[in-house]
């Protein structure tokens, strides 16, 4: 059978008059998904995308559909699912393509959805205190970990005297990563986001509080979609302003998903995704002597001999290191974190040893 999707498909900014842009299209609908249901099923269950969650269920919008489904489907905000019109919560979720996931807090166990199909996450700092490697290596490491493209986003720009150290310490992050930066209260942000905000795409901003998530929103809705707050002077720290947990479609049909829970994310299982961030130091770790090699003092290491010869950062080293034990203590289970203690505490007395050995 030949399936045509093309109906499916977003207009191209060539042919923007060919059809009224299609809803779906803009919802991010796509052949990815397309390719898990029939043609013929899309009338009997249409695919609809969570556009928000709320303790009553899940708000859905698709083409001429926009509902509320009651508890059911486990799925979260940005999720696609095949609408069934008679009985709703037994509507199927998707495939994802991709998935933030955080452990619950208390279980070992349980996952907590985050959120879904997002293509690209702007990973937000402003160029000032805010600014910390380690934790931008940790949303980066998350973001490959889920699938998703991570850019990252200085702010500020305009409130900074040295933007250029901020970029360069960014840009030395991961060569994978674009890094921009600017004034997101001007009007930069529509323009410098352009690219990753195209029709059909889903975009989602992490980072603190105060660094300027919600204003490159706004910038993005060239309207006051978000509401933004009075930074506190003293030390840039800003209040509180997100509550919600939705997507919003730009003007130009761009699926944008600013929410609180994105900043909390613990990593999990994502070991893949932070050596993705550290390819050169897990590269050279496969090169050791020993399989088991911890890097600390092991004859054969080639990871200690980089750093020796000058060639890696022993700040990036004692990170990696860092980033890797939360992410092991993290995804294990009670029981193993239990067994584990013992041998976590000599971890970490280990990392700090390191630190001081490096001077750092
Ligand atoms: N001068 C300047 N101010 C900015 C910039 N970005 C954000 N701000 C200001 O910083 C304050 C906090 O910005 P928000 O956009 O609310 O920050 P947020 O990241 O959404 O914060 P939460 O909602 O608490 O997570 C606001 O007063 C903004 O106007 C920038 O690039 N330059
Ligand atoms: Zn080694």
């Amino acid at each position: 059978m030949v399936r045509d999707y093309s109906q499916f498909l977003p207009n191209t900014a060539e042919n923007p008059r060919t059809k009224p842009a299609s809803r779906l299209g803009a919802l991010g609908w796509r052949p990815g998904l397309a390719q898990q249901i029939a043609v013929e099923d899309m009338a009997t269950t249409p695919p609809v995308r969570v556009m928000a969650v709320h303790r009553n269920g899940l708000q859905v919008m698709g083409d001429d559909i926009e509902t509320l489904i009651p508890t059911g489907p486990d799925a979260t905000v940005g999720d696609w699912l095949l609408f069934d019109r008679d009985v709703p919560s037994k509507s199927r979720v998707l495939r994802r393509l991709s998935l933030f996931k955080r452990r619950a807090p208390g279980t070992a166990r349980k996952v907590q959805l985050i959120a879904a199909n997002i293509d690209t996450a702007f990973l937000v700092s402003s160029c000032n205190h805010d600014f910390n490697t380690a934790r931008l290596e940790r949303y980066v490491a998350l973001s490959f970990e889920a699938g998703a493209v991570p850019v990252i986003v200085l702010t500020k720009t305009d409130l900074c005297a040295d933007v250029a150290r901020y970029l360069a310490a960014a840009r030395a992050i991961s060569d994978r990563v674009q890094v921009i930066a600017l004034n997101a209260r001007g009007d930069q942000p529509a323009e410098a986001l352009a690219d990753w905000c195209k029709h059909g795409q889903t975009v989602a901003f992490l980072g603190s509080s105060g660094v300027g998530k919600s204003t490159l929103v706004n910038g993005l809705f060239h309207a006051d979609r978000a509401a933004t707050q009075a930074i506190r002077e003293d030390d840039s720290k800003g209040r509180h302003t997100t509550t919600r947990r939705e997507l919003h479609i730009t003007p130009g049909g761009c699926a944008v998903l600013d929410t609180p829970g994105m900043r909390e994310l613990q990593l999990t299982d994502a070991r893949d995704g932070i050596d993705d961030v550290f390819a050169d130091i897990a590269d050279l770790a496969t090169r050791c002597k020993f399989n088991d090699c911890q890097h600390q003092s092991e004859p054969g290491c080639a990871v200690l001999a980089a750093v020796e010869a000058g060639e890696i950062d022993p700040a990036r080293l004692v990170r990696w290191r860092k980033l890797a034990a939360e992410d092991r203590f993290n995804s294990a289970t009670l029981a193993e974190r239990r067994a584990g203690d013992r041998s976590f505490g000599k971890m970490v007395r280990n990392v700090k040893a390191l630190h001081r050995k490096l001077g750092k």
